[in-house]
């Protein structure tokens, strides 16, 4: 199982300050150092992390891939394909959102889609869609033609997160517990067995699969082991452990969990 490391939350901590502390650029050589297969940044519409000069500097440095996540926004797009990154995961991006809610909308959006996959495709980008796990979006993907999907694993990671924050509070009587709890284990089943669905659908139409969102290491077991899923791409999760552990131990725990 491939480990692509989302650096965007080191930036984020640097805009906290709008300082240029801490750099997002230094974490390259100990991503590298740690054994991860990629790196994986967002140059969000609205530059509230990775900026541009950090994109360029980052795909110009580093050794390992770089996965460039972005909006179908044809500027972005152009910028993109200026800084050509070994790939560009299209995802969509909503003003007012904490972080990306759900998988991009192949079915109203598509020519804007197709004109996108086009001109990185061009620029010899290789295209990622970061889908919800559905056969629609799926079938959509490949008749898209590109060389990935990534699958969104938000409502996956929003479903155990309930599931076991109920455990912690277990001063509730148990049958006040019991029926929610089931309903929360039939859907946490649920949901994975959707994630393994279109993940096996995808391969099974020549698609390479990754996975991501929300996955930390409680969770991150429960879909690394679908078999017909290749790679993750984890952020917010390693970051926040790096700073009690340091960047390095906290990838190298995250690779041991996934391997
Ligand atoms: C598409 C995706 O899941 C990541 O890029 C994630 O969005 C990164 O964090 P932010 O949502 O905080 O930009
Ligand atoms: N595409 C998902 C990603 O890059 C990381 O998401 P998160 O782990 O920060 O939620």
């Amino acid at each position: 199982m491939l480990l692509g490391v989302n650096i965007d939350h080191i930036a984020v901590l640097r805009e906290a300050r709008k300082i240029n502390d801490p750099n997002p650029l230094d974490a390259l050589g100990v991503c590298k150092l740690a054994n991860a297969d990629q790196i994986t940044i967002h140059l969000r519409e609205d530059r509230r992390h990775i900026h541009d000069d950090d994109a360029k500097k980052i795909i110009q440095s580093s050794t390992l891939p770089v996965n460039l996540e972005c909006s179908i926004n044809e500027q972005i797009i152009d910028i993109v394909c200026k800084l050509k990154p070994q790939r560009a995961t299209l995802v969509p991006e909503n003003r007012e959102e904490v972080t990306t809610e759900g998988g991009l909308d192949l079915e109203t959006n598509y020519k804007k889609i197709e004109n996108a996959i086009k001109k990185l495709q061009e620029n010899e980008i290789e295209v990622s869609l970061f889908i919800d796990p559905c056969k629609k979006m799926i079938e959509l993907s490949s008749k898209l033609n590109v060389e990935w999907v990534e699958l969104h694993t938000g409502r996956f990671a929003n479903i155990y997160a309930m599931l076991h924050s109920n455990l912690i509070n277990s001063h509730h009587s148990i049958k006040e517990l019991e029926l929610p709890r089931c309903e929360l284990n039939k859907l946490l089943k649920e949901s994975r067995k959707e994630i393994k669905k279109a993940a096996n659908k995808a391969v099974e139409l020549d698609l390479k699969v990754a996975a991501g969102h929300g996955l930390n290491y409680q969770n991150v077991k429960k879909i690394s082991s679908i078999k017909s899923i290749s790679e993750l791409n984890i952020g917010q999760s390693i970051i926040a452990r790096s700073v009690y552990t340091g960047l390095y131990q906290a990838i190298l725990d995250m690779k041991e969990l996934i391997k």
